[in-house]
């Protein structure tokens, strides 16, 4: 790492630093969005410092064993080995860092408020390693005013820096989709940028710029860009609610849902989402609760963005009221219900939040549970419960009365009802698709009968 003073630095001396390899970044948080974080940088030419503080992960990172669900941030980080050291140390990684990024999360606790700790003890050793002329740019997702009142303080305190004089603050929240994390920041997604004040916003999208191909969307202050994320993720809450609430009147009026969908999205100005079984992962649900958290601080009350958050965390209870309802269709006092999926959401192997625990929790008293996911490998939750997670879709299905589809992994996609009553071995089962992935659902073979959120039942 050079002595840089990026404050002083041209845009185009700042990229050379970058494209040359003079440009030292350390990442914070080295989880699904900082390990995509430092392969981005690492492409771009800088060299990393990981830093975390789980010495397991950060040991299984610095020998490239640690099994990514992005397998493209995976591979890079291996082909880029050489320029990219781990650490536990952050304060020490602050020394020898140029910029500093930071995806420690802000946590909800059960109380629905948010928890700082984590993130603000990276702020610490990230402002103990602080020198005049370093860039900190926090991506984290957050509550609005988080960067300003909480970040800069410690900074200030720690460090006696003085931001815009001495070092540069920006907020620049991540947009990833886990499974396409680098294309969606070099390629899909303009980089949003809010500065501490013009220096901080000129060095932080300088830098940016010459990564993300959409360019960047320089915003009025740090609040601002924390407040775009979360409307973003507010945004999406409140469709997939809207679309529970018209799936849930579409079934009792006996209509398939998808082609009203459909044929309402064919008017661009409708984008009505896909009903589910819930709203998992440790954004979507989580981001309604920063902003009200803002929200009651400033004396008001989002009830839209609540309400919406109601129906999404009913979901799952609605998804288990269609599984006791096949019980009952089936006459089987103690069915044995396979849910397949455990993941939050196709395709990968993160279950924050997943609403498949929330499904089970209400079934596991009065039903004997087996669970399928071909990502999730280990589950501390379900080895609490005593219920058995496999890989193998034959063994979940065996003797399998009712079969519930929960996550909508590409892997369910190929299930047939045949196929599913045929490798239960039963003659009679119910199948509960909550995420739509049976195709061949209007005539089910003998023996079958479907049950789905915004769908009627379809018995042969
Ligand atoms: N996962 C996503 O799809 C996604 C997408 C966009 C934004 N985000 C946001 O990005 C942030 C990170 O999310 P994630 O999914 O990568 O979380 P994660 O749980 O996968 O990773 C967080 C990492 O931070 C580490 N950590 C905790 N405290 C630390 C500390 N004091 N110092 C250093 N490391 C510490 C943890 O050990 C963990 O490895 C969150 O704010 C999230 O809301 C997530
Ligand atoms: C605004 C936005 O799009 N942000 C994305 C989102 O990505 P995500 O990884 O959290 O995944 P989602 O697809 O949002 O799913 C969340 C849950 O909602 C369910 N769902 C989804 C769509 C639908 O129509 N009906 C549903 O029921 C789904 O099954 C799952 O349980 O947040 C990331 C972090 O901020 C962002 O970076 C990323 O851009």
């Amino acid at each position: 790492m050079g002595n840089l003073n990026l404050l002083l630095m041209s845009n185009e001396d700042l990229v050379n630093a970058l494209r040359s390899g003079s440009l030292t970044v350390s990442v914070y948080g080295m989880g699904y969005v900082g390990t995509a974080i430092a392969a981005v940088w690492l492409r771009a030419g800088a060299r990393v410092i990981g830093v975390d503080v789980d010495a397991e992960k950060i040991k299984k990172l610095d020998a490239c064993e640690l099994k990514l669900s992005d397998r493209q941030v995976e591979e890079e980080l291996r082909r880029l080995k050489d320029r990219i050291s781990y650490t536990t140390d952050g304060v020490e990684a602050s020394r020898l860092s140029n910029v500093k990024i930071v995806t420690v999360p802000v946590y909800l606790g059960k109380d629905k408020r948010p928890i700082f700790d984590s993130f603000k003890a990276s702020i610490e050793n990230i402002a103990r390693g602080l020198k005049v002329g370093d860039l900190v740019i926090i991506e984290s997702s957050v509550p609005p005013g988080t960067t300003m009142d909480v970040a800069l303080p410690i900074l200030e305190r720690i460090s006696g820096l003085r931001v815009e004089r001495d070092y540069a603050l920006a907020y620049s929240p991540e947009r990833i989709y886990v499974g396409r994390a680098i294309a969606d920041i070099e390629e899909r997604y303009p980089k949003v940028i809010g500065g501490v004040g013009p220096i901080s916003s000129r060095v932080a999208s300088t830098l940016y710029g010459a990564i993300a191909r959409k360019g960047t969307l320089i915003l009025s202050n740090p609040t601002a860009a924390e407040f775009e994320k979360l409307a973003e993720g507010a945004y999406r809450d409140v469709n997939i609610a809207l679309a529970n609430e018209l799936a849930q009147l579409a079934r009792l009026l006996g209509l398939d849902f998808d082609e009203i969908r459909e044929a309402a999205n064919s008017q661009p100005y409708s984008n009505i989402h896909k009903p589910g079984p819930g709203v998992g992962g440790s954004c979507i649900p989580v981001y309604p609760y920063f902003l009200m958290y803002a929200a009651e601080r400033a004396g008001f009350n989002m009830k839209l963005v609540q309400t919406a958050r109601g129906i999404n965390e009913y979901a799952p209870a609605y998804v288990a009221e269609l599984i006791k309802t096949a019980a009952g269709e089936l006459g089987v006092s103690r069915p044995r219900v396979a849910v397949l999926g455990l993941a939050f959401r196709g395709n990968v192997d993160d279950t924050r939040l997943s609403p498949s625990y929330d499904i089970i929790n209400y079934l596991r008293g009065s039903m004997d549970i087996i669970v399928h996911d071909p990502y999730v490998k280990f589950d501390k939750t379900l080895e609490e419960w005593g219920i058995r997670l496999t890989n193998s879709i034959e063994d979940a299905l065996k003797g399998a009365n009712i079969v519930v589809i929960a996550t909508d992994h590409s892997d369910y996609g190929g299930l047939t009802l045949s196929r599913i009553i045929q490798l239960t071995g039963l003659s009679s089962i119910a199948v509960v698709d909550s995420r739509h992935m049976i195709k061949d659902w209007r005539n089910p073979p003998p023996g079958v009968v479907y049950l789905a959120v915004g769908r009627p039942t379809a018995k042969a």
